[in-house]
């Protein structure tokens, strides 16, 4: 665990960069800082390895204050990643993730061998090993980044804006990328960025920052989604920020409607069959049960569908890995109004309507809004709305 201590950066000009900050950073998650430009989000990282001391304050790691720690260990058990990579430009893609094994006195081999294994945990191509920096996507030189920084196994992985460069696709592939290394490596990562919206995908804590150093507030996304610490929060939050927290709520509840699901080469009984139940549209699918498209049961030709005059069924959800938030978003763009589900091979298993969906969200809220006031009840300090729904499901 990394503890920040009561601690103020006062650089010699006299900006406060950060001013009293108290962290508890816990070990094996991540943790995000947050917050609006300048207001010491990068201050903060640097003194973590010392690369900023701080003018007042502690900071601890696993107990032991890292003043009293030479800065070259201490810098060892910390990867560190910035924005655009920072790559060695005159060495190749390999012997630049290389480096840190290179400098610790590894062997050539063993370090290159580690550099492989990591490319290929980074999910970058074997056969961009001899390239330089430059012959490299922006998005590639990221993943070179974040190979660097594991290479000699550091704990602690400081990130300070490491996406921010790349267009949004490439960015939100990083992001997945991260929590899935994250997932198998359970490094200690605080992570910067400006970006609430990666904040709260990424953070099982997020400390919001605000312009003069100071924390905001520090809390799980979810809660942070529920019970903004005050204005300035909310503010730096979004006007989305209800949609938003349906990001946590699981869509696996969602009682889903069968009876509208037909087969391409569904007989005139099976049509009729489907058509009495309470909904508009059927649901065509393909023999392997995948959707194909909405069709009026009176338009629907028994033996064989014609699958061209049918509806886009838009994108659907999966009730085992999306939120509710997914669900409605479907919901929303679908052309009847009905979100199609399906399981993780694509196969179609119900459709839900709008309507139910917001019963869901309801009923969701209220068990929050329950389960919330039971642990006020129970005086347990400071974890108000942490628990239930703080598991992240996809957005
Ligand atoms: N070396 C320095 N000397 C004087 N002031 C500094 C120095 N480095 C940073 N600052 C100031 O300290 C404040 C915090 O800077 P910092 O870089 O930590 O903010 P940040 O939240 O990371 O900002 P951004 O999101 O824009 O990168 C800013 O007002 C900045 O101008």
């Amino acid at each position: 665990m990394i503890r920040i201590d009561s601690v103020t950066k006062r650089y010699p000009d006299g900006t406060v960069a950060v001013d009293q900050l108290s962290l508890e950073i816990p070990d094996r998650s991540i943790t995000v800082l947050v917050g609006p430009s300048g207001c010491g989000k990068t201050t903060t990282l640097r003194m973590i390895n010392r690369m900023v001391e701080p003018s007042e304050g502690t900071i601890l790691l696993d107990d032991v204050d890292i003043q009293q720690q030479p800065v070259n260990t201490l810098r060892r058990s910390m990867g560190y990643v910035i924005q655009n990579a920072g790559l060695f430009q005159h060495r190749t893609i390999l012997d630049n993730i290389a480096t840190v094994p290179r400098m610790l006195g590894w062997g050539k081999e063993k370090s290159r061998a580690r550099a492989r294994e990591l490319m290929e945990r980074v999910g970058l191509d074997g056969a961009l090993a001899k390239r330089y920096p430059y012959q490299l996507s922006g998005g590639q030189q990221q993943r070179v980044g974040v190979a660097r920084a594991l290479a000699a196994d550091p704990p602690v992985l400081l990130m300070d804006e490491p996406f921010s460069a790349v267009d949004p696709v490439v960015r939100k592939g990083l992001q997945d990328e991260l929590l899935r290394i994250q997932e198998e490596l359970g490094k200690t990562i605080v992570f910067v960025t400006h970006d609430i919206d990666e904040a709260v995908k990424l953070g099982t804590m997020v400390a919001v920052m605000r312009t003069g150093g100071k924390l905001a507030q520090f809390a799980p996304p979810a809660e942070l989604l529920t019970h903004p610490a005050d204005e300035f929060v909310e503010d730096f939050l979004g006007a989305d920020r209800g949609i938003r927290r349906l990001s946590f709520f699981p869509s696996a509840g969602l009682e889903l409607l069968t009876e509208p699901l037909v087969a391409v080469d569904a007989t005139a009984e099976q049509i009729t069959a489907a058509a009495t139940a309470d909904v508009p549209y059927l649901l065509v699918t393909d023999p392997d049960g995948k959707p194909l498209g909405w069709g009026e049961p009176q338009d629907l030709t028994a033996g064989e569908i014609e699958t061209d005059r049918l509806l886009p069924y838009g994108r659907p959800f999966v009730t085992a890995t999306d939120s509710l938030r997914a669900a409605l978003d479907c919901a929303v763009l679908s052309p009847t109004g009905w979100a199609v589900a399906v399981d993780t091979e694509g196969r179609a298993t119900g459709v839900v309507s709008q309507q139910t969906i917001g019963e869901a969200i309801r009923g969701a809220h209220a068990e929050r809004r329950a389960h919330d006031g039971k642990v006020a009840e129970a005086g347990e300090p400071g974890t108000a709305g942490t628990a239930g729904t703080t598991e992240k499901v996809a957005p």
